[in-house]
């Protein structure tokens, strides 16, 4: 018996009121539809399939580029793209700044693949069509995932413009049920219960804090925590204290999902946030933010990201692949 019957069983027996169970009813099959187990095995490796018989690229990195960072994909050599509407399960990027395309190339002599645009869940997007790319890279042979974002800062030390390297995340979204891994575990792909404590690879977060040394590019570098909240509405004042005195540096509205799915799957993660905007956390505060402002920020400092994470990819070792590897079974 599954939850809804369990559900139906209790109105038929008069043990619940009706509209509790119509009202619970209706929230099983929304978790239901927006967790992985809506997708089978078949569908990313139709996904990976098409993409092997489409280009030569066989990427060990892929990089998913942030709000108003995806010329990072432009500086790719060797370029060939996919618009995300001809890859077989692929959503279509519904937001300004996303442009919606996979972008297969070389960056310093690593195969990537780069997702001109990701999706977000109040797109409308299940979870399971949010990270589908992700198993997709896994089921392609990737072997490290980068992600980018661009991010309100609630630290007092992290300015728009700043960088903030991602040492872990609080995914809010998972509080309530929203994790992309709720429903029955696909063992191909990684372990039931997969632990997060190492989800942000402390390796490569080492390397990206040498080469900004080298970049000269210190005093726009930290390391902090990002939290995502569903979106899309940014932060009222009360919601902005509330994160900032649960320790939250950065806020976003995505990023977590992905990195949940590549962790299960075995991938090591980087991830930094653009520190595209304060978040307001008083009442005194006449300033406001909005998307375009986010979008113009990131591109100013989209060249600074972009060397960034080429030198990373250049100095990365693509053959350790971090402790998050034991569980996966390719
Ligand atoms: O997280 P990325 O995709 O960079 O985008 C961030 O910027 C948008 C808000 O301006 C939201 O989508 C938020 O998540
Ligand atoms: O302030 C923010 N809040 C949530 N998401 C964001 N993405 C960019 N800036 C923000």
């Amino acid at each position: 018996m599954n939850s809804t019957h369990m559900l139906l069983f209790c109105l038929r027996e008069r043990l619940l009121d009706s509209d509790v169970i119509s009202l619970a009813c209706f929230l099983v099959e929304d978790l239901r539809a927006s967790s992985p187990a809506d997708l089978s095995h078949d569908e990313y490796q139709t996904a990976a399939d098409w993409l092997r018989t489409h280009t030569r690229h066989r990427p060990e990195v892929a990089i998913i580029c942030g709000s108003g960072l995806g010329m990072l994909a432009d500086t790719l050599g060797c370029q060939e793209s996919f618009a995300y509407s001809d890859v077989p399960g692929f959503p279509q990027s519904t937001v300004q700044g996303h442009a919606g395309r996979l972008v297969f190339g070389v960056l310093k002599g690593k195969m990537c693949v780069c997702m001109q645009g990701r999706f977000h869940m109040y797109e409308g997007h299940t979870l399971s069509k949010t990270t589908f790319p992700v198993r997709v890279f896994k089921l392609l042979g990737v072997k490290t995932l980068i992600v980018t974002n661009a991010a309100g800062s609630l630290a007092d030390g992290l300015q728009p413009g700043d960088i903030m390297i991602i040492k872990d995340h609080i995914n809010f979204p998972g509080f309530v049920g929203l994790n992309p891994l709720i429903g029955p575990n696909d063992d191909k792909f990684g372990p039931r219960f997969p632990a997060m404590s190492n989800c942000y690879d402390k390796e490569l977060r080492c390397l990206a804090t040498e080469i900004g040394k080298q970049l000269e590019i210190t005093g726009l570098m930290r390391e902090g925590v990002y939290a995502m909240v569903g979106g899309p509405n940014f932060e009222s004042i009360a919601e902005a204290r509330l994160l900032h005195r649960l320790g939250v540096d950065a806020v976003g509205m995505s990023t977590a999902p992905e990195v949940v799915v590549a962790t299960h799957c075995g991938l090591r993660v980087f991830g930094l946030s653009l520190i595209t905007n304060k978040v307001v956390k008083t009442y005194e505060d006449s300033d406001s933010v909005n998307h375009e402002g986010v979008l113009e920020v990131s591109r100013l400092r989209s060249v600074t990201v972009q060397q960034l994470v080429t030198e990373l990819i250049g100095k990365m070792d693509i053959n350790n692949n971090g402790p998050n590897d034991a569980g996966t079974k390719f």
